[in-house]
């Protein structure tokens, strides 16, 4: 705009003579543009046109999502590619986070410094038979105060009390006994302050659930000031190896709970229900589906599955007491558990990653920058060469698998491979599934 028109178009705002002649004027320019701009969206070839939407054939479709396509890949072939490709061209924290929006509303260096991925795969795995008993205590007190015992039958809704359970069992783990206090209802803390230190209410639940961690972190980190990192009687839980790893701002209370609060989302809403990672997607239809709900579910469909499985556990705990290594050793539990993942678990799709380059499948598929792509899990569960008669629950069917010479160690819960993707697969599985199958 010139100096001249400048001038006109102040006087007449100031004037108010000629405004509706320079508002038109604009309104038509801003419509030209919306035109052309439409036009070039319209006319824009689809990067995508080649990759045949779903209800089409092909081994990889897409699918519509709220805000783009989804491209699954459902041939094992071309899975075993998908989970063999680095992260530098598919992204799972990359989607994790065009999705989630983590960067945004937690800051950036929760995805750009997961740390508190690599403690849940190292210190808490290795340690799972050190945290054994609280765990087992937990749990029982959990179920102790959930759900009562009672001299006639009771009805209850499975979920809201698994979710509990839990959320105390993981807390209990997470960080330790004083801060678990403040979770149990028995102390006082209203249902809605329990629930907030555990669920994602962003930046609000961030501070109400700092305000619970900070003392426990300032105590833990006075002792660190005075006696080191290995001071007596040090908690043995997620808080304390955070507490070792953390540099610089991640030592903050607020940095750190954002960290617990992370795993909690990871861990509680997978365990009492199946978080796909794609749960967002409305146009997948992805199902939550509660793990460990599902399975009581199951057991009460088929209760003829309760005395062979009650036969075991009394075995086991009668020979090795109740142990870490007792839990290996309860085949027909393991496989109930595993099946049910299999079989019930109906999220469609497991392990999302973003393409950060162009990516081209052995078969010449292209998959362009910036697509999202998963794999099937449907096909791989329900494939007859590997499930005979995969449509049928069969409780026990790892177990007389593994009861064949040489398989003991295989089909276990917690094996993921491309048959079996409840945890994902490949470097990105789950690194919570050692701790969720205890
Ligand atoms: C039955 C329970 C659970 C199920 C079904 C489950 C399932 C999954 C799946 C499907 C993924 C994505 C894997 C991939 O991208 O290939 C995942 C990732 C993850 N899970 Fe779990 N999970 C469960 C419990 C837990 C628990 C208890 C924890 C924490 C103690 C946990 C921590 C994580 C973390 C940190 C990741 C991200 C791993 C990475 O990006 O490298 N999960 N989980």
């Amino acid at each position: 705009m010139s100096s001249t028109d400048f001038d006109r178009l102040s006087q007449s705002l100031s004037t108010g003579v000629h405004f509706n002649e320079h508002l038109s004027t604009c309104s038509w320019i801003g419509f030209t543009l919306l035109t052309i701009l439409l036009a070039f969206r319209i006319f824009k070839p689809d990067p995508l046109a080649h990759i045949p939407a779903v209800g089409g054939t092909g081994s990889i479709y897409r699918v519509p999502d709220k805000d783009r396509w989804h491209i699954i890949v459902s041939r094992a072939d071309q899975i075993k590619e998908f989970f063999k490709t680095p992260d530098d061209i598919l992204s799972v924290n990359g989607y994790i986070d065009t999705t989630f929006f983590i960067s945004y509303l937690m800051g950036p260096t929760l995805m750009s410094n997961l740390y508190h991925v690599g403690i849940v795969r190292s210190q808490l795995n290795r340690n799972l038979g050190t945290i054994f008993n609280d765990l087992r205590n937990e749990i029982h007190i959990a179920f102790d105060d959930n759900i009562r015992p009672t001299d006639d039958w009771t009805a209850i809704h499975a979920y809201p009390k698994m979710v509990e359970v839990v959320a105390r069992a993981s807390n209990r783990i997470f960080v330790g006994l004083p801060m678990y206090a403040c979770y149990r209802p028995r102390t006082g803390i209203s249902q809605n302050q329990y629930r907030l230190c555990f669920e994602y209410k962003l930046s609000k639940s961030v501070a109400i659930a700092a305000k619970h961690l900070g003392p426990v972190i300032k105590e833990r980190q006075d002792k660190i000031d005075a006696y080191g990192h290995d001071y007596p009687e040090k908690p043995v839980d997620i808080l304390s190896w955070l507490m070792e790893e953390a540099v610089g701002e991640e030592r903050s209370i607020e940095n750190l709970t954002k960290r617990i609060l992370s795993l909690n989302f990871a861990a509680v809403h997978t365990t009492s229900m199946v978080l796909c990672p794609s749960s967002h997607s409305e146009g997948l239809l992805i199902i939550y589906l509660q793990t460990f709900t599902s399975a009581l579910y199951h057991l009460a469909a088929e209760p003829h599955y309760i005395p062979p499985m009650r036969e075991e556990i009394e075995r086991v705990i009668a020979e090795e007491g109740w142990t870490k290594t007792a839990m290996t050793k309860m085949r027909k539990l393991d496989s109930f558990l595993k099946e049910n993942l299999r079989h019930n678990v109906i999220h469609f799709v497991s392990s999302a990653g973003l393409t950060l380059k162009d990516f081209t499948f052995s078969d010449g598929t292209v998959i362009p920058k910036g697509s999202v792509v998963s794999a099937a899990v449907h096909p791989a569960h329900y494939n007859e060469e590997n499930y005979p008669d995969s449509e049928k629950f069969d409780g026990f069917r790892y177990a007389k698998i593994r009861a064949q010479d040489g398989y003991n160690n295989t089909n276990q819960l917690v094996n993921t491979s491309l048959d079996y993707l409840s945890f994902g697969h490949g470097k990105h599985a789950c690194p919570g599934r050692f701790f969720a199958g205890k």
